[in-house]
């Protein structure tokens, strides 16, 4: 991690975008491509299998359109990915930010880490968001017989759910339900054929946990959505106002071997030395368990916020802007992963305090 001046916006914005197979990722695709936001995208597609397709599907357009069909994202992109993008690079100017479709089934986590990891992509480019589109109508199937929903939920910044004309309104309401027990910092936009205003969706600085937090105040406070609770829970399950209810519930009641839980944890002033070494050791011991992984710390005598950010094993951080007069000095972290030890991930960050 290195600390780097605040306002690196010279970066160019990467946005990721995910979405089970059939969910509509094209059509968001095609909407960014022909919709008039003033941004010149550059589009690396990934198909799995031979030939491309998506690519014919797209409708013609003056984004440069770059095909990888050498097998699947999730095996073999991270070279590709990072010579692409670096080719690219050689043309900066000719455009503002770079989309970058994933397949129907890829895990969205090699790819997102592509850009922490190649120092010279993280030099030029920073994520911006990870946006998933969700097919209502199948989604809840596809939770139960896959992994690669869930984690393509669980990685969301951004979720659409797409294809809303399908559903009914109570079936709906139990896919946000699903959705949000799995990843409650997404933000979700109901959409039919992908229809949004696309300032939700690109250049969203999804890193920035306050517009999160802004939407939702009380979220951080509200720890007891993914504990578990005893036999004998007398709990007033319903005392959340955003959503807290059963089904969020339950989540911490069973332990089916995919189920994604995130943890929200806050301190007070850190020491840096401290921190780094806890989170680096947490990393690389719960990495693989560890899908998402944000924060803004509050660093003694430090002020200016420090922004980390990981994907299982791969963290970065950088410094952000100052912390404002009269805002608090908290430090906040979360975690999205599978079989984390919440208790020891509390203590941890507790002893980083200075
Ligand atoms: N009814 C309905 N159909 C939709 C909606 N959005 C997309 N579709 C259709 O769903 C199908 C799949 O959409 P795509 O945009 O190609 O989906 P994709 O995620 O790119 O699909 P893959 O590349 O195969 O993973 C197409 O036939 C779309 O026209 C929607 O909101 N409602």
């Amino acid at each position: 991690m290195s600390a780097t001046p605040a306002g690196t916006d010279a970066k160019i914005p990467v946005t990721v975008l995910t979405g089970y197979l059939g969910a509509g990722k094209t059509t968001l695709m095609n909407r960014i491509l022909t919709e008039n936001h003033g941004t010149r995208y550059a589009v690396i597609v990934n198909e799995f299998g031979e030939i491309g397709i998506d690519n014919d599907l797209l409708v013609e357009s003056d984004e440069e359109i770059f095909e990888m069909n050498n097998g699947c994202i999730c095996c073999t992109v991270r070279g590709d990915l990072i010579r692409t993008v670096e080719n690219l690079m050689k043309r900066k100017g000719t455009f503002d930010a770079i989309l970058v479709e994933t397949t129907g089934v890829a895990d969205p986590a090699p790819v997102a880490q592509t850009f922490f990891m190649d120092e010279d992509v993280r030099d030029k480019a920073r994520l911006d968001a990870v946006v998933t589109v969700v097919d209502c109508r199948h989604v809840l199937k596809r939770l139960e017989d896959t992994t690669e929903a869930e984690d393509q939920i669980a990685f969301a910044d951004v979720i659409l759910l797409n294809k809303t004309d399908l559903v009914t309104a109570e079936e709906l309401k139990a896919v946000e339900e699903r959705i949000h027990s799995i990843n409650p910092y997404a933000v979700l936009h109901r959409t039919e054929r992908c229809a949004i205003d696309l300032a939700n969706v690109l250049n969203r600085g999804a890193f920035d946990l306050d517009r999160i937090l802004s939407l939702d105040p009380q979220f951080l406070e509200a720890h007891d959505h993914d504990h578990e609770c005893g036999p004998d829970c007398d709990h007033d399950h319903h005392h959340h106002h955003h959503g807290h209810d059963h089904h969020d519930h339950d989540h911490g009641h069973h332990h089916d071997t995919h189920s994604v839980r995130s943890i929200s944890l806050t301190a007070k002033d850190l020491d840096p030395q401290v921190f780094f070494r806890w989170i680096s050791e947490v990393t690389q011991i719960q990495g693989p368990n560890i899908l998402r992984l944000k924060g803004i710390m509050a660093f003694k005598d430090d002020p200016q916020r420090y922004v980390v950010q990981g994907v299982h094993m791969i963290i970065e951080g950088d410094h952000q802007r100052d912390w404002k007069a009269g805002e608090e000095r908290l430090s906040r972290l979360v975690f999205i992963g599978r079989d984390l030890d919440e208790a020891a991930l509390r203590t941890g960050l507790k002893a980083c305090e200075a």
